[in-house]
């Protein structure tokens, strides 16, 4: 049986100004993988990949079974989409998308579309012109969901959303994942978001995998460090201890991140005369912010 939902190995792509170089990425069955990264990371071409919408240089794309392209009207039955660009008729209702929907996708199911309209608090017979703009997302949200694909694709689904309305969505994602054994992959600038729904982390940077691993590993192998200086440390010498990611020096203090956290890496501190004031564990948006500024 098929192990992952997809599959992508030792993609490349050229752009004028961009390449990406044998990325290999796949997403076990029924997990949840958060792509993050800056602007022009990558994250949205890795979506469009894996969607078909771009052809990559090298490489081979399988998604739930399915080779790309040659196999890609098959897969889409399977693969709900929704980016912040997505367009529905203004003109018409709610309503009309869902009932448009389930003449195209025979697995479109009703009563949990109804479920999702009163969870998101939406009102079928109001005019897409109507909404809010996270009503909108939300809406999007639904119409996909109700497909239930079996790979669901969010590009930036938060994009564009007042905190409130951010958060409303989150969680309502966050209770339908937690139901449902889905497989999703979700880029997002917001790594609070990538926290709380993801259970395997993509970190991309410059067309380049920086990190692939569960959240919860990932998150334990960094930690920040306050450590004093012995008395005698010169203000001038470069400090460096094996396995760190950057040290801060603030006269006789320091600040330590480390993306290998163990007991050996703190016996390092100790052999180079760091003495541990403090150990902090690190959100992933200080991860983010630490790791991109290594790999520049
Ligand atoms: N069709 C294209 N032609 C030329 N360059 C492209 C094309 N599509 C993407 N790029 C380039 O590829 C790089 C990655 O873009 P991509 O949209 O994948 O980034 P991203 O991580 O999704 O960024 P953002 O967070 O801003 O949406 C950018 O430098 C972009 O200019």
């Amino acid at each position: 049986m098929q192990q992952f939902a997809f599959e992508m190995r030792d993609i490349s792509i050229r752009y004028p100004h961009f390449v990406m170089e044998n990325i290999s990425l796949s997403l076990p069955k029924g997990q949840v993988m958060g792509l993050v990264g800056v602007n022009g990371a990558g994250k949205s071409t890795t979506i469009r990949m894996l969607m078909g919408l771009v052809k990559p240089d090298a490489g081979q794309i399988n998604v739930l079974g399915y080779q790309l392209p040659a196999q890609q009207v098959q897969a889409k039955y399977d693969i709900g989409f929704a980016s912040d660009d997505m367009r529905l008729y203004k003109s018409q209702t709610l309503q009309w998308h869902m009932d448009f929907i389930r003449s195209v996708y025979p697995q479109f199911d009703p009563a949990y579309a109804k479920e999702l309209l009163q969870r998101f608090e939406l009102i079928g017979e109001q005019k897409i012109k109507g909404l809010s703009h996270g009503q909108r997302v939300k809406a999007c949200l639904l119409l996909v969901l109700a497909r239930r694909p079996k790979l669901l694709v969010l590009d930036e689904p938060t994009t564009g959303l007042d905190p409130v309305a951010r958060d409303e969505v989150i969680s309502e994602l966050a209770e339908i994942l937690r139901d449902d054994e889905r497989s999703v992959l979700f880029s997002s600038h917001n790594t609070h978001d990538i926290e709380k729904l993801s259970d395997q982390i993509a970190f991309l940077d410059r067309g380049k995998l920086l990190a692939l691993q569960d959240k919860e590993t990932y998150l334990d192998s960094w930690s920040r460090f306050r450590c004093q200086l012995p008395a005698n440390a010169n203000a001038d010498a470069t400090m460096s201890v094996a396995g760190a990611v950057s040290i801060k020096r603030h006269g006789q203090l320091a600040e330590v991140i480390t993306d290998q956290n163990s007991a050996g890496f703190v016996a390092q501190l100790a052999q180079a005369g760091f003495q541990v004031l403090e150990q902090h564990r690190m959100s992933l948006e200080e991860i983010f912010v630490a790791n991109v500024k290594r790999s520049r």
